[in-house]
């Protein structure tokens, strides 16, 4: 699998008229097996990119291709954790998972599969729940364990653990690295977060504020699991780098509130 980002730019319209950009000229190549990290100040594009790596939707201007081949729209190929899990609340945990699978596999795959990825984010005693009857974290399980088997070549997170407390973050943050490191998936991975990024990714992609341009392609060499002392340094970089946009931000928006 590879992926490769060419000059996108991306540009939203209200009434005929351009009223934002997002991104401009993005450039990225991605290998296979990559976990690579969106960062990038609130706004920026992080979201809009990665929806273009999903086909939900298209660049205004560049492309983005999967394999040589451009993508224009969703398809089996590409899976995604959004922040809320979005499990269907009629179906169980195993349903949920086996769903999506319906057209591609035959009842015993669809349970094979179910059963193989609620182990691996160990849900195994769950399945025949619903979700109402389980935890923030859980739901957000079971949503990666319906991405998972898929099985699709790339999967793309957009601030997965971004509504849950800092203990199951942590938890989920080991065990997508787990997940990871045992299914060799091509990850693409947007969050807030400089600390998960560091502890996750090969290579951070930092973005600039709005539009969103790569401003840094910064490669994380450090042995995994990461700990907090060997990350520090590389923290206090990536917010030396981050806090110019982060800034710029700010500025933009005390302006905005000063004219209105
Ligand atoms: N469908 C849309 N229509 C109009 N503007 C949009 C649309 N989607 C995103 N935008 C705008 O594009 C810019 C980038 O949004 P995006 O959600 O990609 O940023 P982000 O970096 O993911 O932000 P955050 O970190 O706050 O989630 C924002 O200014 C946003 O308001």
């Amino acid at each position: 699998m590879h992926l490769d980002i060419n000059n996108v730019s991306k540009s939203f319209f209200r009434h005929g008229e351009q009223s934002i950009q997002a991104l401009q000229t993005i450039n990225l190549a991605i290998e296979d097996g990559e976990f690579v990290s969106l960062l990038g100040p609130s706004g920026c594009g992080k979201s809009t990119l990665l929806s273009m790596m999903a086909g939900l939707s298209t660049p205004s201007f560049g492309s983005v291709y999967l394999d040589d081949k451009e993508i224009m729209e969703p398809g089996p190929d590409k899976s995604m954790v959004f922040q809320e899990p979005a499990l269907f609340p009629w179906m169980s945990v195993k349903q949920n998972v086996t769903f999506p699978l319906r057209k591609s596999m035959n009842k015993q795959e669809q349970e094979h599969a179910a059963a193989q990825y609620l182990k691996m984010v160990h849900l195994s005693q769950f399945t025949g729940n619903y979700p109402h009857e389980l935890s923030g974290g859980m739901q957000q399980r079971v949503a990666i364990a319906r991405a998972l088997a898929m099985n699709s070549k790339l999967l793309l997170m957009d601030e997965p653990f971004g509504a849950l407390d800092e203990q199951t973050r942590q938890v989920l943050q080991d065990e997508v690295e787990n997940i990871w490191l045992e299914a060799k998936k091509t990850i693409i991975f947007v969050t807030h977060s400089i600390r998960e990024a560091i502890k996750l990714s090969d290579r951070i992609i930092i973005m600039s504020a709005r539009p969103g341009t790569v401003i840094s392609d910064v490669t994380v060499n450090l042995d995994r699991p990461r700990q907090q002392k060997d990350m520090a340094v590389l923290e206090e970089d990536v917010m030396a780098i981050l806090k110019t946009e982060i800034d710029n931000v700010m500025n933009e928006e005390l302006r905005y509130a000063g004219n209105h």
